[in-house]
Order: structure tokens, then C-alpha cells, then sequence
């Protein structure tokens, strides 16, 4: 539904600041139906992948289409007609004051011309689909955070757009908020068979929501893939340094300050094992134990919920001998699970 060819992005030179690459060969797809979140630091190029999309920027090399159509190669008037099919909620809702709820997600379909009663059959099911149907006369000041973002959300779907665009949309509400919000945005992408693109600066947020995660450094994809198999074995340092963010995916830091990378003699090896799919509840550490005849010490442990599907991170710690480490490493491997050895204590 979106497509990214080798899409590139400068921004020309200006008064003495030199060209900027903001976005350097961009390939991505996010097929019909997804929701693909777009992981990235300050200034990594998300907002200019958003803007690649709605046809607020144009790509300096590269395409970009959605539904197949190039939008960097639209005029104004195609634009415009093409925008209609592409939703956007933003971080700060953009709501206008002095404008009731209902009149929020009225504006684009007056801007479209639709007949007031067409405009009422419209927005009364929207307002009930993002549960406001009790908050239709309020003003967007008389609304929490929450509920800002929810009429955003019915404005986006109200020219029914086969694409939303979520421009960090959660990132001035608090988690509890954050999650219902999210938890909005998989039914609507479930109920309309919604396609929806976001970016994020948050794993938390790609965690409860995206089927698919790309991560963003520097203007390019440093990684892409199911968010499951992203958290389960992240390969770049950047999505590394993301998911050490979440609790539990962090060593404790009196251990990480004396964690060290060679073995020696007397030391211990520190081990991180991921438990994924449908092996993530076996009883993999006494069967080692019993197995091998070592003890297995239990450092951190953490279990969780990724797309649905049980995932958990356990640190343990082992004999540093390199006989027993590559003994427990090959059974653990055995037993279809990933053990990768962090330092030694
Ligand atoms: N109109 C512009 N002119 C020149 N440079 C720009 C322009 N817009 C963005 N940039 C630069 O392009 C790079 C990417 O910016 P972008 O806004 O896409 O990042 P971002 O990941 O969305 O960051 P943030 O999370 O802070 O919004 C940055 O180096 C930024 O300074």
C-alpha cells in the first residue's frame, strides 16, 4: 500500500547551512492492512519519511507511492484529491479551538462539500467509533489529552482514507493514555483493514502496536522486520540502545559496571537467553542444569507480551570456564532457544 523505492531526500543548501540528506535510500514496504512503526532518534528523518507520503515533500531521488500512486509526481490539484485517501494524526492533535468535537471531524468533509446531513451520517458513527459520542459539543479545551487524540483520530477517518499517517501521536500522553490510544488505533486498523504508518521515538509504542518495525539512523534503515523477530534478536547497536529503554531489557548497573569482556579464571559468564515462539514457556534452565550438572543462577528475568506471542529475556550466570559456557550455549541452542554471552563477573 506504501512503497519506498530507493527514495532519497535533501534539503537544498540555504544561507550559509550546507545540504542536508535527511533521508538516504529509503526501501520499504508496508503492505495493505499493516501497521508498520518507524522507529528513530531526533533528526533521523522520520518526520521527512511522513512528509514523502502525504506529498509534503517531494523525493530528491527515488519514489514513493501509495496504492501505486507516485506522489512525489502529483501537481497541487492531484495532491490534494490524492491527500483525501490519506489520514494523519499528530502529536499535538491540531484541533481547531474553536471548533466543537464534532466540528473537528466535520472540517474536512465540509472542505470536501459534502451536504450537512451526509456530513452528520459520517461523523456521528466516527465519534461512536472512537468512543466520544457523549463528548460531540465539547471544545477541544473542555477535552483531555486522550480524548483530543481520539477526535483526531475520527478526523483522520472521516474521508475514509485507505493510509493513516501517525506522527508521534502518543508522545504527549501519559502510558495509560498512550495504550488506549494505541489499543484505538489496532481497532480501527483491524475494522477498516487501515494501513497505517507511525513514527515513534518510543519501543513501547512499536511493542503494543506494530506488526512490523523499522528502525531509522542517520536518514537510513539500519534494520527492518517482524517486531517480533526484531525484539527477539536485534541486530543493529541503534535498535539495541531502543530496546534497552524498556524495563528488564537493561543489565542491573552494578553488574554492566563489572561486566567484563575476557574470561579469566574464577569468573563467571553472564548469559542472556531469549525465549520466543512457541518454545518460550519450556523449562529450559532446569533441563540444562540437570543435563550439564551446572548451576544455573538467575540474574534478571523478564517476561512479556510481543504481538501476542509470549517472549521473555532471563540474564543468568554460569562457570566462566570456556567448556561450560560453550556446553550450555550449545544446549540451550539445541533446545531451539538463543543464548548469547554478554561478558564475565
Ligand atoms: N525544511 C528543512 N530544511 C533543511 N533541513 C531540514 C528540513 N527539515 C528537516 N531537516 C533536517 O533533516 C534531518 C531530518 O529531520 P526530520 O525532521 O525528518 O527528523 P525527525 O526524525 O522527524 O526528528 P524529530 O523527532 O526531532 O522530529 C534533520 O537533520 C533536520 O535538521
Amino acid at each position: 500500500m506504501i512503497r519506498f523505492e530507493a527514495a532519497a531526500k535533501a534539503y537544498p543548501a540555504r544561507r550559509g547551512h550546507a545540504s542536508v540528506a535527511a533521508l538516504s535510500d529509503i526501501t520499504l514496504d508496508v503492505p495493505e492492512g499493516a501497521i508498520l512503526g518507524v522507529i528513530g532518534r531526533s533528526g533521523a528523518g522520520k518526520s521527512t519519511l511522513i512528509r514523502l507520503v502525504n506529498g509534503l515533500e517531494k523525493p530528491t531521488a527515488g519514489r514513493v507511492t501509495v496504492d501505486g500512486v507516485d506522489m512525489g509526481a502529483l501537481d497541487e490539484a492531484a495532491l490534494r484529491a490524492e491527500r483525501r485517501s490519506i489520514g494523519m494524526i499528530f502529536q499535538h492533535f491540531n484541533l481547531l479551538a474553536r471548533r466543537t468535537a464534532f466540528d473537528n471531524v466535520a472540517l474536512p468533509l465540509e472542505i470536501a462539500g459534502l451536504p450537512a446531513r451526509e456530513i452528520k451520517a459520517r461523523v456521528e458513527p466516527l465519534l461512536e467509533l472512537v468512543g466520544l459520542s457523549d463528548k460531540r459539543d465539547r471544545y477541544p479545551a473542555e477535552l483531555s489529552g486522550g480524548q483530543k487524540q481520539r477526535v483526531g483520530i475520527a478526523r483522520a477517518l472521516a474521508t475514509r482514507p485507505r493510509v493513516l499517517l501517525s506522527d508521534e501521536a502518543t508522545s504527549a500522553l501519559d502510558p495509560e493514555t498512550t495504550n488506549q490510544i494505541l489499543a484505538l488505533l489496532r481497532k480501527v486498523n483491524a475494522e477498516l483493514n487501515l494501513t497505517v504508518l507511525l513514527i515513534t521515538h518510543e519501543m513501547a509504542v512499536i511493542k503494543a502496536v506494530a506488526d512490523r518495525v523499522a528502525v531509522i539512523d542517520g536518514g537510513r534503515i539500519v534494520e527492518e522486520g517482524a517486531t517480533y523477530d526484531v525484539f527477539a534478536a536485534p541486530q543493529h547497536a541503534t535498535t539495541r540502545s531502543f530496546l534497552s529503554a524498556l524495563t528488564g531489557q537493561s543489565l542491573p548497573p552494578e553488574l554492566a559496571n563489572r561486566l567484563t569482556a575476557e574470561p579469566a579464571p574464577g569468573r563467571d559468564a553472564v548469559l542472556r537467553i531469549v525465549f520466543t515462539g512457541s518454545h518460550a514457556t519450556d523449562p529450559v534452565l532446569s533441563r540444562v542444569s540437570r543435563l550439564l550438572s551446572v548451576d544455573v543462577n538467575i540474574i534478571q528475568a523478564q517476561v512479556d507480551e510481543i504481538a501476542g506471542a509470549p517472549f521473555g529475556v532471563i540474564v543468568v550466570s554460569i562457570p566462566g570456564d570456556a567448556a561450560t559456557v560453550a556446553a550450555v550455549v550449545g544446549a540451550v541452542e539445541r533446545l531451539h532457544l538463543s543464548a548469547e554471552v554478554l561478558g564475565y563477573v
